[in-house]
């Protein structure tokens, strides 16, 4: 489902004489459906750059990144909105707010988006904030106010409304509490379950181990080890 091979990625610092600095050369990943694969490597290995080329917001300087069909490097923007939309989901660690909109509505949008009804779609988005402990009284609210822990929350429950076939996730358990950790790592088992293509960073080794069939050291694809 997300096949990366030999990709190399440099950064162009246009502040400081226009250094450029190599970070990546000739990365392979391969993850199948149904697969969950853990990046790891100390900080500043690359692990949040490798996920920033995968869902197409760092441009790779060579190789290729096949989403399904697609190769994200060099897909036009339309086709990488197409394939967020449908193919490709991103768990963050911080939800970006979009002022106004209730949270029952920030959390269905995916589905609205991808056409299912709004009767549906609202309900999986009332099922979800309550698995995530989010109060029912909250739910017509915008989240701009909401507390960092329910802000989280609500943009985990954005990021299983729907169905992605691929699924990036950036520390999803980071900072949460035992009940709420529990309850995203049930929603991702049964996204792997349903044969979702997953790649993580997992800072927290017990949901990595629980939930990761490998675990890839992105160190292997700095460039001085790569030439
Ligand atoms: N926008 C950028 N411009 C210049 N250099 C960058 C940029 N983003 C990342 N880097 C560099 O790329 C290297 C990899 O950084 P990255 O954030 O991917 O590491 P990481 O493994 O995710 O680290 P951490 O675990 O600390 O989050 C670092 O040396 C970093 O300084």
């Amino acid at each position: 489902m997300i096949r990366i091979e030999n990709l190399s990625k440099t950064f162009t610092l246009h502040n400081q004489g226009s250094a450029v600095i190599p970070v990546m050369a000739k990365a392979h990943l391969s993850v199948a459906p149904g697969e969950c694969v853990a990046l790891t490597g100390s900080s500043g290995a690359g692990k949040s750059t490798l996920m920033r080329m995968i869902y197409g917001n760092y441009l790779a300087a060579a190789g290729s990144i096949h989403i399904g069909e697609t190769d994200i490097v060099t897909a036009t923007p339309r086709e990488i909105l197409r394939l967020r939309r449908h193919t490709l989901g991103y768990v963050s660690q911080f939800l970006r707010v979009v002022p106004r909109v209730p949270t029952r509505e920030v959390v269905a949008e995916p589905l609205l988006v991808t056409g299912t009804g709004r009767q549906d779609a609202f309900a999986r988005a009332e099922s979800l904030l309550a698995r995530l402990n989010i109060p029912e009284r909250l739910w017509s609210l915008s989240p701009t106010t909401f507390s960092g822990g329910e802000q989280q929350r609500v943009n985990i429950a954005r990021g299983f409304a729907y169905d992605y076939p691929a699924l990036l996730l950036d520390e999803p358990t980071a900072s949460l509490d035992a009940q709420n950790r529990e309850t995203v790592l049930r929603l991702i088992e049964e996204a792997r379950d349903r044969g979702a293509a997953i790649v993580g960073i997992f800072h927290d080794e017990a949901a990595r181990e629980r939930l990761c069939d490998r675990e890839v050291d992105v160190t292997a694809f700095r460039p001085e080890r790569a030439a």
